[in-house]
């Protein structure tokens, strides 16, 4: 088991978010989270990667209790790389300083140290003579893949991604579902919130259906798109197949 998440709580005051989450995320799977605007999709990956404390539970990776709030975080962020529908780009940075920024800081690495794994990576994604453009040089997909490159260089063992084509115009959807796909085919193992229903079925190993904090329903995609057990899941999945 790569990560394994026993029952989390959290609370933005008496707000409640999560419910109750468990969850085990095999090595290499990919699982797409699935749910109603508010059901805590994105507060489930930021707790994931612990840049929300959880209120109670555990989260586990590779054997190894993380969620401890007394723990530092940092090395953990390291190993759980997250991507956001925001890109979040240094604007004053080159491409290339943006991806550099984190590992030199952390690895204490130069930036030459770095160039060859980081020219790699940007010309795995078709962004080579990209990085010395600024972000707002980029196209948004162009922008998202930088995002990417720059989770990826820190040498994460999973990846979470938080609804990251949903920022972007509709042609530009796909280049980003394409790098998903050939990260899974590296054996990638990943966790995404996403809309992107179709992507869901076709590429996930597994569909989780998020409803108010809770875990509703889970399975592999075939079952949950073709025969939900649950009314609401089927509701939510009536109304957003109905909008495409
Ligand atoms: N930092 C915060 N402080 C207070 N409330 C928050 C905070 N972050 C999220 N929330 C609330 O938590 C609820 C769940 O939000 P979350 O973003 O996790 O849902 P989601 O399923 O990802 O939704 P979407 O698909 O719209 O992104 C929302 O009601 C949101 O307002």
């Amino acid at each position: 088991m790569k990560l394994k998440l026993i029952n989390l709580h959290k609370a933005f005051g008496t707000n409640k978010i999560l419910n109750g989450i468990s969850l085990n995320v095999d090595q290499g799977e990919m699982i797409c989270l699935i749910g109603a605007s508010g059901s805590g999709k994105s507060t489930l990956l930021r707790c994931i990667n612990l840049l929300e404390p959880v209120d109670d539970g555990e989260i586990w990776l590779d054997g190894a209790e993380i969620g401890d709030p007394a723990l530092d975080p940092q090395p953990v962020r390291q190993k759980i790389g997250i991507v956001f529908q925001s890109y979040n780009l240094f604007p004053h940075m080159t491409a290339e300083e943006n991806v550099m920024l984190a590992p030199r800081r952390i690895f204490k690495k130069s930036r030459d140290a770095l160039r060859p794994q980081v020219e790699a990576l940007f010309n795995r994604f078709g962004l080579l003579d990209r990085m010395q453009h600024y972000p707002d040089q980029l196209s948004g997909g162009q922008q998202q893949r930088v995002a990417i490159v720059r989770a990826l260089a820190m040498n994460p063992e999973i990846m979470l991604f938080d609804e990251i084509t949903s920022a972007l115009d509709p042609e530009l959807v796909g280049e980003i579902l394409e790098v998903l796909k050939s990260l899974k085919d590296d054996g990638m193992t990943m966790v995404l919130a996403t809309h992107e229903m179709a992507f869901a079925r076709d590429v996930a190993d597994r569909v989780c259906f998020l409803d108010k904090g809770r875990i509703l329903e889970q399975g592999i995609p075939e079952q949950i798109f073709s025969n939900p057990k649950e009314e609401r899941t089927r509701d939510f999945l009536a109304r957003v197949l109905r909008k495409h």
